[in-house]
């Protein structure tokens, strides 16, 4: 007999699943409600009144699921109820895609090849490959259509390993508008390469898939990852246009503190989930489609994080953005609020040169900064200065920084207050 927990576990995915392939979280509403004891509770409200945030759970079936965070009652609500159907997704296998954590094993090790692999290449097959978007030193990125629904996604294929399978495991975990959506991963055979990635000739978008590397090594897999599409502009090409601008744009103050405000709102949130990012830097901060939101990606670096100061056995990042104590084996979350604090540095300050980036960031991480810096931005310095603390335990926690710089935005929007830099 199939116990009733599980028959009532198929009956929230079903349900789930159906509201979300008719892409409207309203009919989940009315429809769990009817069927499954099912609530939304608010959590907490958030922020200045301009860009409130607020944090919902969904309750179902008795059982209380991810907190989720929305611009509105309504965004967080159905925030909540992607989270639940993950969550149910995850423990169901109802689907002949890869479940991403039910593949896991306790250390996060990627599954054993033959419970994951596909025969048929799903990405060409659910996908139409549209154009290649770039590299990184683990894989390359496309922008696809998923021909269901002819939404636009960004899909990076990288070796399935354990690396991989951390980064998709903690990306499955998160749900913020500053980070990248996660949206589903599988593992295939062959990594698929198109013209342009492969080497030949530039502009073409002749796509085939190649097997070069398993053919050395047949166990070696390939991991697609789907996540939201971003515009591929980072914040480090928004840095180096407004380095170039002259005279000194005046509105660079202003947005350098709202996109701070994002990063800072999305480390909160990661590290509320127990997360470190631990290679927070401009590379990794996309730009959403409508330009308006930052989100943080690249998490192939991330870590669990304890409240107890962790041994780590790795120690890597970023140099140039990278804490002291990172270094060493032991740190805690802080290391990515020294990261943040270079780069709202980066954001609000203009470098002529890249001699001159190196000096200023040489003395920032001794806390020294530009004279001329801390008399134009005097807040701003001496919240930077804490985040840039040689000790970990001196620099602020994500959610009292985000508190600071609200502050300071408030202040910012009485222009009577403040002098435009
Ligand atoms: N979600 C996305 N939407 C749009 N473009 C993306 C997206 N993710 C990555 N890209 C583009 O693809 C490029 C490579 O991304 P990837 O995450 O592999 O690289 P990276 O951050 O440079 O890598 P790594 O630090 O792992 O070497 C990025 O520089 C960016 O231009």
């Amino acid at each position: 007999m199939i116990p009733i927990s599980v028959v009532r576990q198929e009956a929230s995915v079903s349900i789930l699943r159906t509201a979300l392939n008719r892409i409207s979280l309203d009919y989940l509403t009315s429809t769990a409600k009817k069927k499954l004891g099912h609530s939304y509770v608010e959590v907490k409200r958030d922020g200045p009144a301009h860009i409130p945030q607020f944090f919902y759970r969904l309750i179902m079936d008795n059982k209380e699921y991810h907190v989720a965070e929305g611009r509105t009652v309504k965004e967080a609500q159905q925030n909540a109820a992607r989270l639940a159907w993950s969550a149910l997704e995850e423990q169901t296998d109802w689907d002949s895609k890869v479940s991403v954590r039910s593949t896991l094993s306790e250390d996060g090790a990627p599954p054993s090849p033959s419970s994951s692999s596909s025969s048929t290449p799903l990405f060409t097959s659910d996908f139409d490959p549209i154009q290649y978007l770039g590299s990184g030193a683990y894989g390359s990125v496309y922008k696809a259509r998923r021909k269901l629904e002819e939404k636009y996604y960004a899909v990076k294929i990288v070796r399935s390993d354990k690396k991989a399978f951390r980064e998709v495991g903690t990306l499955a975990d998160l749900f913020h508008h500053n980070v990248i959506r996660y949206f589903n991963c599988w593992i295939e055979d062959t990594r698929y390469e198109d013209g342009i990635s492969a080497g030949s000739s530039a502009g073409s978008s002749a796509g085939g898939y190649s097997d070069a590397q398993s053919t050395d090594d047949p166990s070696v897999k390939f991991l697609y990852i789907q996540m939201e599409l971003c515009k591929t502009k980072t914040l480090k090409d928004w840095i180096h246009e407004k380095n170039n601008q002259s005279p000194q744009d005046t509105k660079r103050r202003q947005e350098s503190l709202s996109i701070a405000q994002q990063i800072v709102s999305g480390v909160e949130y990661i590290h509320s989930r127990g997360h470190i990012h631990r290679d927070l830097k401009p590379e990794n901060i996309l730009f959403g489609l409508d330009d308006k939101e930052v989100k943080i990606g690249d998490f192939g670096l991330v870590t669990r994080d304890d409240d107890a100061l962790m041994d780590r056995t790795e120690n890597r990042g970023t140099q140039s953005y990278m804490a002291h104590e990172q270094v060493g084996k032991t740190y805690d979350r802080k290391v990515d609020i020294f990261a943040l604090g270079l780069i709202y540095l980066e954001l609000l300050w203009k470098v002529s040169s890249g001699h001159e980036r190196i000096e200023v960031f040489t003395n920032a991480r001794k806390q020294i900064l530009p004279t001329d810096f801390s008399r134009a931005f005097q807040e701003e310095t001496l919240i930077i200065k804490k985040m840039l603390h040689e000790k970990p335990e001196v620099r602020p926690q994500a959610s009292d920084l985000k508190a600071q710089l609200d502050k300071l935005a408030q202040t910012e929007n009485e222009p009577q207050k403040r002098a435009t830099v």
